[in-house]
C-alpha cells in the first residue's frame, strides 16, 4: 500500500500519493486511519491536504525523518506558496521509505531529473523593483528544495544580460529570467551574437514575471498565474520546451532579434513616456494610454506587408482549430537566417505586398496574445504559426 505513517508535530500523519496528487491525512492518535480526506479528529475538523502531483517539489529521507515540499494556495484565488511537511516515520524500514520517496519523486516530475543545472539572471531595477527580494524569498527556496544548481547574475546595467548571453556557457538546462520581458529581450540578442548561436538558442528561456508588463510569463501560464513567481518557478522545474518565432528587425544598421512585439505612434512613447512611473507597475501603460489618446498625435508611416489573412472569423477558426489539436504545428522549424541576409523588400520580390501609408495613432506588431495583463494585444496569434500579426489604429475624424 502506498501509505506511510509519520508523526508530524505530534500528530499521527498519513502521506500517499495517486497518479494525480498527494495527500496529507491527520490520522487518530491510535493508529486508526480515517478512510476519507476529511473527518473529526478529537474534537477539532481534521482536514486532509490535496496537492495535484505536478506541485510536489521534492521528498527525501534523512536518519528517519521525511521531509516532503510542495506549492500550495491558502485559498482557490491565491497566489503559489512553498510549504514543507516532515516527521519521523513509524514503524517503517528505511528501505520502504526510501523507495516511497523516490516513487513519489518519479511521478511528480515524470521521470525529468528534478534537480537541473540553471542560469539565473536577475534584473533589480525591473518593474516595481521587487525582483531581488521576490528571488531571494520565494524563487530561490524553490529551486534549492529541488536540488538545482544555481549560477546566479544580478544584472548591474543596461546591456549586461546581452554580454552575459553572448558568453554563456552551453549546457545549462534553462536560463532563468527573473524581470520583465526588456530584459529577456536582452537575452536573446546576446544569444543572437554567441559564437554557437544555434545550440544557444536551444536552451529553454523561463522568465519570472518580476518587470512591468510580463507579457511572455501571461502568455506561458496563463492570466491566473502569469504574475506568480512560484508558479513560474515551478515552470522552470516542470514545464516542457516549447519553440516559438522571433522576429528578426533592422533600424539604421542595427539588427536586432524581437519576440513580442514592435510597435510605432503612442503605444511606443507611452513605454518611453511612462517611465518615471515604474512604482505603479503595469497601471503606467493604461495611464500613458490614456493621456496619448487625448493628444492624439498623429504618426506617419509607410507599411508593406505580406498579407496571409485578414478575415477575423477565419482567424478565430485556426486558432480553435490548433486548440482542440485538430490542426498540427508546424513539424519543422525553419533554419536560422545569418545576420547578414536581408529579408526581400517589396521592390525585390515579385510575390505580393500590400501597402498602407495613412497617417495612425499606432501600430502594434508582434505575437501574443497578451503583452502585458490589460493588453491582449493580438488574441489569435500561436507560438510557432510563422506570422507576426500587426493591429493598426487609424486616426478617425470624430465629427
Ligand atoms: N541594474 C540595472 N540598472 C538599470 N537598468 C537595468 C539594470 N539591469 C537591467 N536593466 C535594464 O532594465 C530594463 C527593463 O527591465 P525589465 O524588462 O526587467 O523590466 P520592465 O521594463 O519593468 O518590464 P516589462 O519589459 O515586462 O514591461 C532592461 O531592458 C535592462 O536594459
Amino acid at each position: 500500500m502506498n501509505q506511510l505513517l509519520i508523526d508530524s508535530r505530534g500528530v499521527s500523519t498519513s502521506l500517499r500519493f495517486n497518479e494525480a496528487s498527494f495527500f496529507i491525512e491527520p490520522t487518530q492518535l491510535d493508529g486508526h486511519n480515517s478512510s476519507c480526506c476529511a473527518g473529526i479528529y478529537a474534537d477539532r475538523e481534521v482536514k486532509c491536504t490535496e496537492v495535484p502531483l505536478r506541485n510536489v517539489i521534492y521528498a527525501k529521507v534523512t536518519s528517519g525523518v521525511i521531509e516532503v515540499q510542495y506549492l500550495v494556495r491558502k485559498g482557490k484565488e491565491s497566489s503559489l506558496n512553498l510549504a514543507t511537511t516532515a516527521g519521523a516515520v513509524q514503524n517503517e524500514d528505511s528501505t520502504r521509505v526510501k523507495k516511497w520517496c523516490e516513487a513519489l519523486l518519479l511521478a511528480a516530475y515524470q521521470g525529468a531529473n528534478p534537480s537541473k543545472n540553471l542560469k539565473v539572471l536577475v534584473n533589480p531595477y525591473g518593474g516595481k523593483g521587487k525582483a531581488r527580494a521576490s528571488y531571494v524569498s520565494k524563487v530561490e527556496p524553490i529551486f534549492l528544495a529541488a536540488g538545482c544548481t544555481l549560477d546566479v547574475t544580478y544584472t548591474t546595467h543596461g546591456g549586461h544580460a546581452i554580454e552575459i548571453a553572448r558568453e554563456m556557457k552551453l549546457g545549462y538546462d534553462a536560463l532563468v529570467v527573473v524581470s520583465g520581458d526588456g530584459l529577456i529581450h536582452e537575452v536573446l540578442n546576446g544569444i543572437d551574437q554567441h559564437e554557437h548561436r544555434d545550440q544557444a538558442f536551444c536552451i529553454p528561456i523561463a522568465p519570472i514575471p518580476t518587470g512591468s508588463g510580463n507579457g511572455m510569463s501571461l502568455n506561458l501560464l496563463g492570466l491566473q498565474d502569469g504574475l506568480d513567481v512560484c508558479a513560474a518557478a515551478l515552470n522552470v522545474l516542470k514545464g516542457q520546451p516549447l519553440k516559438t518565432d522571433l522576429f528578426s528587425f533592422t533600424q539604421g544598421n542595427l539588427r536586432r532579434i524581437s519576440f513580442m512585439s514592435q510597435t510605432i505612434g503612442i503605444t511606443a512613447d507611452i513605454d518611453i513616456d511612462t517611465e518615471h512611473l515604474r512604482w505603479m507597475g503595469d497601471t503606467r501603460f493604461v495611464i500613458g494610454y490614456i493621456r496619448a489618446v487625448i493628444a492624439r498625435k498623429s504618426c506617419p508611416i509607410e507599411l508593406s506587408m505580406k498579407v496571409v489573412e485578414q478575415d477575423k472569423s477565419r482567424m478565430m477558426d485556426v486558432l480553435h482549430a490548433r486548440r482542440a489539436g485538430e490542426s498540427p504545428s508546424p513539424s519543422s522549424v525553419p533554419s536560422l537566417h545569418s545576420a547578414d541576409k536581408k529579408p526581400d523588400s517589396p521592390s525585390s520580390s515579385h510575390e505580393e505586398w500590400t501597402r498602407f501609408k495613412r497617417p495612425i495613432l499606432w501600430m502594434y506588431a508582434g505575437k501574443g496574445p497578451f503583452v502585458s495583463r490589460d493588453l491582449m494585444q493580438f488574441p489569435v496569434s500561436l507560438a510557432d504559426d510563422g506570422l507576426i500579426d500587426i493591429s493598426i489604429q487609424e486616426i478617425v475624424s470624430t465629427l
